[in-house]
């Protein structure tokens, strides 16, 4: 056997492993008979099938036939080998059939759909969630409970559909972390690749995730006390924490989130008794769980407008801003110059022989002059210049609240620099010429523009590799 198969056999075993690990949590927060709050092993199968699709079949269909061996030794029925490999090999097909199915095809259309839009994902994951788990339940009640009278049939259908939709509700963002790591190679969800601007750091995740739990720990023991629905429907006020970690932390710790406070709850169920009470607890968690999913949504959005607004305005290449952006924004500076009476002003440069640099050693070489020089002025500049590109080897440096004379010092700075610069051929030695003007509320951008130009214009003539000033400054 090839390190590949054993290595793929240990993952599939872990993946077993995991599945009844889980299988005996959801055992022990039941909070009736068959009925527990949750059941992990839907989420987790889920999670599995939607990241390695059907090449997960072999660990979830051992697993269904173990745990139903292992719940026949647990409650001793007596079964006989051939009924429980017959048990279990049903419950292994329509597990893993119904939710390999379900997961399948959400898998296929996430890999269809633009990544930007997290909302139609999550819409197609709650109606697949929520369909996926009426369907096994009402399978599984038909041809596992076959014979048991109606009202127990339909109590026991109901606690199986909650019990698996809110396993898969809560748990398929954080399995998918989980599986994730397992096989790294198997990258999926990347429509949650955003980091919202505020993330904070470990602790302050802490914090929020003890407030979350405190507030829940304090309404069950209430409803424990009083007993009252009422009380207990104050559970659903955990939204609130929870859409505050959703907003300032990354999509990940908001499924952490949220599979802890399920996983909380489930157990604050099953120590108090609550049997009652449950189904409200039981609703809040799915409720909670999807909202904090469609509110994700717009965090994500946010986060992808802003990368797409920069994208339309920032010359790839460069990195610099785009010609017709750079206008907008000198004209809106000079606004705020004029009010204020501040001095701006306006470079222009342009590499020398570039087309010969081009020429001599080729375009790929070019490109690096360009790059290396956008990235030098940028740092010699100050953080509210703006650099942009005009086109070809043409660059513009907008300095608010600088004067000519400034703006000079500026422009030589960056005229040494380029002369400084390193090119992976080291034959190449570029330089650049920079022409400087004065933008006032006369002139307008286009006035010092053109001024700028004309300087520019006097530089290449002059020999290149020089600053000249507009005739007027
Ligand atoms: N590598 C590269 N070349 C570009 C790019 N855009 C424009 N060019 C080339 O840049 C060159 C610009 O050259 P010109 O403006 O004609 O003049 P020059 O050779 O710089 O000469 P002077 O300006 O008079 O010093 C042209 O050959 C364009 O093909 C680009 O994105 N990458």
């Amino acid at each position: 056997m090839g390190n590949t198969t054993i290595s793929a056999l240990i993952r599939h075993i872990l993946l077993v492993v995991i599945w009844l690990a889980l299988w005996r949590l959801s055992v022990f927060n039941e909070y009736a008979p068959h009925a527990s709050i949750w059941f992990p092993p839907a989420g987790f199968t889920f999670a599995c099938f939607l990241l390695l699709r059907w090449y997960a079949a072999p660990a979830m269909l051992l697993s269904c036939l173990l745990s139903t061996v292992w719940e026949s030794f647990l409650f001793n029925d007596g079964r006989s080998t051939q009924e429980l490999i017959q048990a279990g090999t049903l419950f292994a097909i329509m597990h893993c059939g119904v939710y390999g199915v379900s997961a399948n095809y959400l898998r296929s259309f996430i890999d269809r759909i633009s990544h930007q839009n997290l909302y139609q994902p999550v819409m197609r994951f709650l109606l697949v969630a929520a369909s996926s788990s009426l369907v096994m339940s009402s399978v599984g009640i038909m041809v596992l409970y076959d014979g048991v009278h109606l009202p127990t049939l339909v109590q026991s259908w109901l606690a199986w559909w909650i019990g698996d939709m809110s396993g898969l509700l809560v748990l398929v963002p954080v399995f998918i972390g989980l599986v994730n790591r397992i096989y790294p190679r198997q990258g999926l969800l990347f429509a949650l690749r955003y980091e919202p601007s505020g993330r904070s750091d470990y602790l302050l995740f802490a914090a929020k995730l003890a407030i979350t739990s405190t507030l829940l720990i304090a309404v069950a023991l209430a409803t424990n006390y009083s007993g009252s629905a009422e009380v207990a429907s104050l559970v659903f006020f955990i939204a609130l924490p929870q859409m505050w970690i959703v907003h300032t932390e990354s999509p990940m710790r908001v499924a952490v989130s949220v599979a802890l406070f399920s996983f909380l709850a489930a157990l604050l169920v099953s120590l108090l008794q609550m049997g009652e009470q449950a189904y409200i607890f039981q609703v809040a968690i799915s409720v909670v769980a999807s909202a904090a999913y469609f509110t994700m949504a717009v965090p994500a959005l946010v986060s992808h407008n802003q990368a797409l607004y920069k994208e339309v305005r920032t010359d790839y290449l460069s990195q610099t801003v785009m010609r017709q952006h750079f206008i907008k924004l000198a004209e809106q500076n000079l606004k705020h110059a004029s009010r204020y009476n501040f001095e701006t002003a306006l470079l222009l440069f342009d590499i020398d022989n570039f087309k010969q640099i081009n020429d001599q050693y080729g375009h790929l070489i070019g490109d690096e002059v360009l790059q290396k020089f956008a990235r030098m002025v940028k740092s010699k500049i100050r953080e509210s210049d703006i650099i942009g590109r005009f086109g070809g080897d043409e660059f513009m440096l907008l300095l608010p609240q600088t004067s000519l004379q400034s703006a000079y010092k500026v422009a030589e700075s960056i005229r040494c620099g380029m002369l400084e610069l390193k090119i992976s051929n080291p034959d190449v030695k570029p330089s650049c010429s920079v022409g400087a003007a004065a933008m006032t509320r006369e002139s307008g951008f286009k006035g010092a523009f053109e001024e700028a130009d004309q300087a520019l214009l006097q530089a290449k003539r002059g020999g290149r590799n020089r600053t000249t000033l507009n005739s007027t400054g």
